[in-house]
């Protein structure tokens, strides 16, 4: 059967539309597979948005290990240094705290490296905790972390921080069965004063950090002193410059 259908090229006159005088059941079978190949269509594309979804994760994943540190989650040291270089870029007043436990070593040979581990992982989670959520916390390897502080309003702030960041890592913790209470020795660097590039704010903090770590080791501080008192004095050399 034929159909006359409007056809607007001869101004609204009918003409004769070739599809519609296809047979219903040819019309039929060219909607059943037009609705098959939108359905794989959907198919495919859901497929697609799937296999990006899962690129998208273990692109996700890859970053975050490559730039986390296994066993706390923390930062790497590559990635802390990145975060450093850009607050750097970023901001005027950066300080860089580095903070390495004293007597770790102890722990292992006492308690077994499993709660080693363990101190590591309390260790860290204490250090994020005594800090601002815009701050950055790295374990630069072993035993030792660092900080990195954006817009420091001053002096008070650092000493508040590291006395607060002290008295914290020194409270006892129980690991595999007993009782262990670390110090830790700390040592920071701000910018402009110590330095505008990441190595000599790191480099800075780290040897103040040693000198703390000598000072206790002649003075033979242990457990409960609080450990803040070489940090003190440093935080007050460095901000007492102009
Ligand atoms: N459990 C555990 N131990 C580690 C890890 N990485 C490093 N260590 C150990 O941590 C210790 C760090 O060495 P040191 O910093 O010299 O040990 P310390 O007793 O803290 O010495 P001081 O800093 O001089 O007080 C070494 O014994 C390492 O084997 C780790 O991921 N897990």
């Amino acid at each position: 059967m034929m159909h006359a259908c409007p056809d607007s090229a001869t101004g609204g006159a009918p003409a004769t539309c070739p599809v519609i005088a296809m047979r219903d059941g040819e019309l039929q079978r060219q909607l059943h597979h037009a609705l098959e190949s939108l359905a794989a269509s959907r198919l495919r594309c859901g497929q697609l948005e799937a296999q990006l979804q899962a690129g998208h994760r273990r692109e996700h994943q890859q970053r975050h290990l490559a730039e986390h540190d296994d066993l706390t989650g923390l930062f790497n040291r590559a990635a802390f240094r990145t975060r450093v270089q850009q607050a750097l870029a970023e901001d005027n007043r950066v300080a860089v705290l580095m903070l390495d436990l004293d007597g770790f070593k102890q722990v292992n040979d006492n308690h077994g490296h499993a709660a080693g581990d363990e101190v590591l992982r309390i260790m860290a989670a204490r250090i994020g905790h005594a800090l601002r959520s815009g701050d950055v916390v790295g374990r630069l390897g072993g035993d030792e972390f660092a900080c990195l502080l954006r817009n420091v309003a001053g002096s008070e702030q650092l000493t508040v921080l590291a006395r607060k960041l002290a008295l914290s890592i020194a409270s006892p913790m129980h690991v595999a069965e007993g009782r262990v209470s670390l110090l830790a020795s700390l040592g920071m660097a701000v910018s402009p004063t110590d330095g505008n590039s990441v190595d000599t704010l790191l480099a800075t903090a780290d040897a103040a950090m040693y000198r703390a770590k000598r000072l206790r080791k002649r003075q033979g501080v242990t457990p409960p002193c609080d450990g803040h008192e070489p940090v003190s004095e440093r935080t007050d050399a460095v901000l007492a410059r102009p």
